[in-house]
């Protein structure tokens, strides 16, 4: 009989799990989620093989539980299987971006000698749902796992070897210090995108230009503000003692910043840009990740009328599919100004390769 996948969440996370499950095992897998449209469109599309009717009846059964709502409800969830006979040998987990508080809760399960060990799938997008669910979604990106100190190692293996799937980089990581970490680099620029488009906003309403002229740069730094409200509430809530130190450290370089403006001098603004551009060009360029979680290509064109359909003609001949493009103005920023978006990472080699063919100049990086 196939084991059982008890997926509770059936959105981008969830969903994309239980894709990239199905790749590597033969496993019967149910999904359970408080919205029902969502659930019958996982059904649809074959992310899950069955809804469940309650939680706790399917959680019974199941040799893996993958809790995949909102942090606030993962810790919810969490009492609410500590109440239940769980299978002997399951495994619990989770794909939270918090990690602490979620570990705290769980010792809960680990009391009842249930295994639960916290996840966090370094990889994403601002789109919610299981509509936007890809299997290939963690492909090369950093997976975190919060084991606890009782954990057996072989319950490690074992949970790495259902998500193999995911092809993603396990890293096992203290939850602490995940928050940290996750605090720095995601929460805390989640905080600034938002604030960044409520000052836009707030300028829009008496100003209709400041809406016509927000493109480029500002699309791009202020794309992670589109993401799930919901989601986000609950992970600032979560994260607050990391986030409210990181908040103090941010409002200290805001001062700063704004006394280098008003000093004006020339080779302190150049070293303060340098500076961070020196750091940003050194970071890791993933080939897929939280940071860039589809496979671009940048390629390099003139400002003449047919150009786009000329490089979209040139991919359909080769039958490669393009899932977005779009032309960035700054050039200055990229090697090129139109940027073509797939879903594999062999479907941008080949366009590269065709691309090259016609006398295109492409880059892969920013
Ligand atoms: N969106 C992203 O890029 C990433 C999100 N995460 C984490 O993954 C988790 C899920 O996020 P997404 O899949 O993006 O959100 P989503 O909104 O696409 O999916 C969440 C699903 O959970 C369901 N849900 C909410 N409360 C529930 C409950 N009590 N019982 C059953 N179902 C419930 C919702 O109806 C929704 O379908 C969150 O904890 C988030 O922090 C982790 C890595 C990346
Ligand atoms: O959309 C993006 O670029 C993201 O950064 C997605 C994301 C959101 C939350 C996470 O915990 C991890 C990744």
């Amino acid at each position: 009989m196939d084991r059982r996948v008890l997926i509770a969440g059936v959105g981008l996370i969830g969903g994309s799990i239980a894709l990239a499950i199905k790749k590597e095992h033969q496993a019967h897998i149910v999904g359970f989620d408080l919205n029902e449209e969502n659930c019958k469109l996982a059904a649809k599309m074959h992310i899950i093989d069955e809804i469940a009717s309650s939680l706790e009846k399917e959680a019974v059964l199941s040799d893996l539980i993958i809790l995949a709502c909102p942090v606030e409800e993962v810790g919810h969830m969490i009492g609410r299987l500590s109440e239940l006979p769980l299978k002997q040998g399951a495994i619990v987990t989770d794909v939270g971006s918090t990690k602490e508080k979620i570990m705290e809760k769980a010792e809960i399960l680990s009391e009842k000698g249930v295994t639960f060990i916290g996840g966090h799938p370094m990889a994403g997008s601002h789109k919610t749902g299981a509509g936007s669910a890809r299997g290939h979604l963690f492909e090369n990106a950093f997976y975190v796992l919060t084991p606890s100190s009782q954990t057996e190692e072989n319950k490690i293996a074992e949970l790495k070897s259902w998500l193999k799937g995911t092809k993603a980089h396990f890293v096992v990581m203290d939850p602490k210090e995940h928050d940290q970490v996750t605090g720095v680099v995601s929460h805390l620029p989640h905080l600034i995108a938002s604030s960044l488009v409520r000052q836009v906003e707030s300028h829009a309403q008496t100003n209709d230009r400041v809406r016509w002229l927000a493109a480029g740069g500002f699309r791009d730094i202020t794309r992670i503000a589109s993401s799930s409200p919901e989601m986000w509430r609950d992970i600032i809530i979560q994260n607050k003692s990391s986030l409210i130190a990181l908040l103090d450290e941010w409002i200290d370089e805001m001062d700063f910043v704004k006394s280098l403006v008003k000093k004006g001098d020339r080779e302190q603004i150049y070293h303060y840009f340098s500076g961070a551009k020196k750091f940003r060009d050194s970071l890791p360029v993933r080939a897929k990740g939280a940071i860039d979680a589809f496979y671009d290509l940048f390629v390099d064109v003139l400002d003449k009328p047919g150009v786009i359909s000329h490089v979209t003609t040139i991919l359909a001949k080769e039958q490669i599919s393009l899932t977005n493009i779009r032309i960035i103005e700054a050039r200055e920023d990229v090697f090129g100004v139109l940027r073509l978006s797939f879903q594999t990472d062999e479907d941008r080699h080949r366009a590269k390769a065709c691309l090259e063919r016609d006398g295109f100049e492409t880059y892969l990086n920013m």
